[in-house]
């Protein structure tokens, strides 16, 4: 997961640089932003989970990981001088002008690696789920999120720097170093297939067997989990804020140049400290959630300090081009992002039945995917609006994309506040802590 949430935002810091070397407008990169989700959003995330539930975590994540590999080699060519000029180059030139040839490829490209990295995302959480049943969930889930998110911290700094590495600076070496580092991960998984089933030897037979049928993706299942008003509160919850999270982290970069008129590398620079505060604070609250509780709580504060953040950059940060505000707001929204994905994530087995739990997280990824597909493209379309007959990429005005995603945030608080208030009168058990050996849950059974 490290390597794969590095390849996902290697191109991020160089929006200005791929605009001014392959000619890819704010729309087109929107495009390609987007297309990371594509496939999954029409149904690829709900067959993950089939294939899945049915072929196990082994096999699952190794088809993930050479899924990753496979798309990243594709954009890799996308972007290369190689593929300049050839007659591919000019087939996809000729249609859809808007959308360079290069961006097309690339965004084919970063649609098979989206579907193994989301594939991988929910093989990991079940993987998670079984090498930790009964134990410490939720930090170990923390740490897999904060190991991802210093992947994150890693590439802000160095693709502005790999790129510069070369004259003339070139978006080829950061993408070709991540495709590498995916390599490396595909290999890893390997290893790890064959701790697994060392793991399953250990459990004995019996046991695996009642553990696969126990969690077995049944069609049914998908209608009982959709026709759950609490499926689809967390699931909003779950869209609206990652919406207003990961695609914001696509323009973070550019955002930051155009309201400081700073570097790419300077701006890349204050960025990667999000990441590095998700990453610090998410195991701690992890580990507090497994012991004290409060996760529904946790959401709804995480929400809150997000719109704070956003709506800062939009009024505030222009205003002022206060690299300590900019900085804070940057500390803060990292605060956030661990509040949430701490408490969002180790929720689900606390309010699905086991038996609905592989399927469930494939269906909340897949209506979160939704917003992770199309909210890059309206914010590539907002500066676009926003800015008429802006053509320098340091010259964008971030107002009314911040807003957008400031709304967000507050859709994903209203939803926040109905989830607890629902948990206060049904007791789900969503403010409660995990480790509780007379833990009594009510759950949704296919009846809720
Ligand atoms: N075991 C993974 C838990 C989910 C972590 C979560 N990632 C996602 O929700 C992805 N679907 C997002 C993406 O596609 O990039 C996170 O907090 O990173």
């Amino acid at each position: 997961m490290l390597f794969a949430y590095m390849f996902v935002d290697v191109m991020s810091p160089l929006q200005s640089l791929i605009q001014k070397q392959r000619g890819w407008s704010p729309d087109a990169f929107g495009y390609y932003a987007g297309a990371e989700y594509i496939l999954n959003v029409f149904g690829f995330l709900i067959l993950a989970g089939i294939i899945l539930d049915k072929m196990g975590v082994r096999f699952t994540g190794t088809l993930s990981a050479s899924l990753m590999v496979a798309g990243a080699l594709i954009k890799l060519y996308a972007i290369s001088e190689l593929f300049q000029g050839t007659a591919l180059e000019l087939w996809l030139n000729s249609w859809w002008t808007e959308m360079p040839g290069s961006a097309k490829l690339a965004a084919l490209g970063f649609m098979i690696f989206g579907c193994g990295c989301e594939m991988a995302g929910i093989t990991v959480s079940k993987a998670l789920a079984k090498w930790f049943e009964g134990k410490e969930m939720a930090l170990a889930m923390g740490l897999e999120m904060a190991i991802a998110r210093i992947g994150v911290f890693f590439i802000f700094t160095i693709s502005p720097r790999l790129a510069d590495s070369v004259v003339p600076a070139s978006v080829v070496v950061p993408v070709a170093f991540c495709s590498a580092l995916l390599c490396i991960g595909l290999l890893a998984y390997i290893v790890f297939t064959f701790m697994d089933a060392k793991l399953d030897r250990e459990m004995g037979a019996n046991k695996v067997a009642e553990a696969e049928s126990d969690e077995e993706f049944k069609l049914s299942d998908v209608g009982s989990i959709f026709k759950s008003k609490l499926f689809w509160i967390i699931a909003m919850l779950c869209v609206l804020y990652y919406s207003a999270i990961f695609p914001f982290q696509r323009y973070a970069a550019n955002m930051l140049q155009c309201n400081l008129g700073i570097s790419e590398t300077q701006a890349s620079d204050i960025f990667r400290w999000f990441p590095v505060g998700a990453a610090a604070l998410t195991p701690l609250l992890g580990y507090y959630l497994d012991r004290k509780g409060k996760g529904a709580s946790m959401l709804i504060l995480g929400a809150i300090l997000m719109i704070v953040c956003h709506l800062t950059f939009a009024f505030v940060v222009p205003a002022t081009k206060s690299e300590l505000i900019t900085y804070s707001a940057i500390v803060v929204l990292g605060i956030s992002f661990s509040l949430v994905p701490a408490a969002l994530w180790p929720s689900v087995p606390k309010i699905m039945d086991k038996r609905f739990l592989g399927s469930a997280y494939s269906l909340i990824f897949w209506v979160q995917n939704i917003g992770l597909a199309f909210v890059p493209i309206l914010i590539g379309k907002v500066i676009t609006w926003s800015n008429p007959g802006v053509t320098d990429p340091m010259q964008y005005d971030y107002t009314l994309p911040m807003c957008c995603f400031a709304s967000l945030g507050v859709l994903a608080l209203i939803f926040g506040i109905i989830l607890k208030a629902m948990n206060t009168v049904h007791h789900y058990g969503l403010e409660d802590p995990n480790i509780k050996e007379d833990f009594e849950d009510v759950r949704i059974d296919g009846e809720a």
